[in-house]
């Protein structure tokens, strides 16, 4: 069999992030408004600073503001909680990033849910999550999963019905919404764990794989479904071949995989970069909101169910 079509995610996040900046020069045309994300990084880990970084860029790029509070590794939970406040009473800023994780003294669940459900352009939020599972409009829906659904669609087509998808991951942030977004494109929706009896035999039976363990290149090539659709969501840095040097790998095992899935992720350049033009384009639909304009249909329809996984036509995504 021919090897597997590679998923551009870069070119298609790329894409992506040209349709939100039109977003952006529509809604400060039509309303005078200028979209905000503001940036909360708490402590110094330099792969938080790197991601920090490029979600900064992204947003001048686009022509948002971007508002970065970049805090020491021991402030206070409380103080933590009034920056948040603050944040959430300005009008500026429309959406609101806490970096993950937190130092350890702080509590994330506490933190998160502080955020006003309008500002948390992550869609980690109980009323956001809520919303996505119970298919009511208006959801944030988290970045990484909306990302990786669209580069689904791009790969199968809209009509995603009756396909077998296995979750492999059911964290809060990733596993848990990526499933309920392919239940409501009418998947049938498998979700797996550390806790899964045969995962390989799972993982088999599936027609749409998404990989989000962290763990480096676990899912091998004979795990997969001969022309499978999988998504590897890791990012896993790992010690390259030259001493001292690291390089970044998925979870899935992607040489093996590559000879046998139809499509596939790869790391970096596939799932990763959508996460961060996902995060534009949940900003320019909270601005939206704000403002009153009318929301992209990319972000207004995905999480609900009544509609409408289907997107419509004429919508950004392509
Ligand atoms: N590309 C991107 O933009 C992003 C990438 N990531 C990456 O995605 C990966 C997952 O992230 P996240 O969801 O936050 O991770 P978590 O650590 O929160 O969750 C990992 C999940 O994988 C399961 N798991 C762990 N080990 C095994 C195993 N041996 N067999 C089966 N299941 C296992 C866990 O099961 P259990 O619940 O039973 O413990 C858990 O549900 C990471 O590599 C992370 O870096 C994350 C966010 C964004
Ligand atoms: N509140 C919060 N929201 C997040 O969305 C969030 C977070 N905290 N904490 C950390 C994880 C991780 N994450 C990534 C985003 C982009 C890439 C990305 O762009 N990766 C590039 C490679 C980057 C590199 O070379 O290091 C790629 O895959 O091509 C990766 C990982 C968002 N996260
Ligand atoms: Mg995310």
């Amino acid at each position: 069999m021919a090897d597997a079509r590679i998923i551009d995610g870069k070119a298609f996040a790329a894409g992506l992030r040209a349709r939100v900046a039109d977003g952006v020069a529509a809604l400060k045309a039509s309303h005078g408004v200028t979209p905000g994300l503001a940036v909360v990084l708490v402590g110094e880990d330099p792969a938080s600073q790197v991601y920090v970084r490029s979600k900064e860029r992204a947003l001048v790029d686009l022509g948002m503001n971007s508002f970065d509070h970049h805090e020491p590794a021991d402030m206070a939970e409380s103080d933590l909680l009034a920056l948040i406040d603050r944040l959430n009473a300005d009008p500026a800023v429309h959406g609101i990033l806490v970096q993950l994780p937190l130092p350890r003294h702080i509590d994330s669940q506490k933190v998160l849910g502080r955020i006003v459900p309008e500002k948390d352009a992550d869609g980690f939020h109980i009323v956001n999550a809520g919303l996505l599972a119970t298919g009511q409009p208006g959801a944030i829906v988290p970045c990484t999963p909306l990302g990786s659904l669209l580069l689904i669609r791009d790969t199968l087509g809209r009509d995603l019905k009756g396909k077998r998808a296995l979750v492999l991951g059911r964290s809060n942030i990733v596993g848990k919404p990526m499933a309920q977004l392919l239940l409501q494109a009418d998947c049938t929706v498998t979700m797996a764990h550390s806790r899964t009896a045969d995962l390989p035999g799972e993982c088999r039976r599936a027609d749409i794989l998404v990989a989000a363990v962290g763990r480096p290149e676990m899912v091998r090539g004979d795990w997969i479904k001969p022309g499978a659709t999988v998504i590897d969501v890791g990012i896993n840095r790992v010690p390259a071949a030259e001493p001292g040097k690291t390089r970044l790998v998925g979870d899935v095992a992607f040489d093996e995989a590559v000879k046998v899935a139809g499509a596939i992720t790869p790391v970096p350049g596939g799932v990763g970069p959508m996460t961060i033009a996902c995060l534009m384009l949940n900003t320019l639909a909270a601005a939206c909101r704000a403002a009153g304009a009318p929301v992209p249909e990319e972000a207004a329809a995905l999480g609900n169910a009544q509609g409408n996984a289907q997107l419509n036509a004429q919508g950004m995504a392509r």
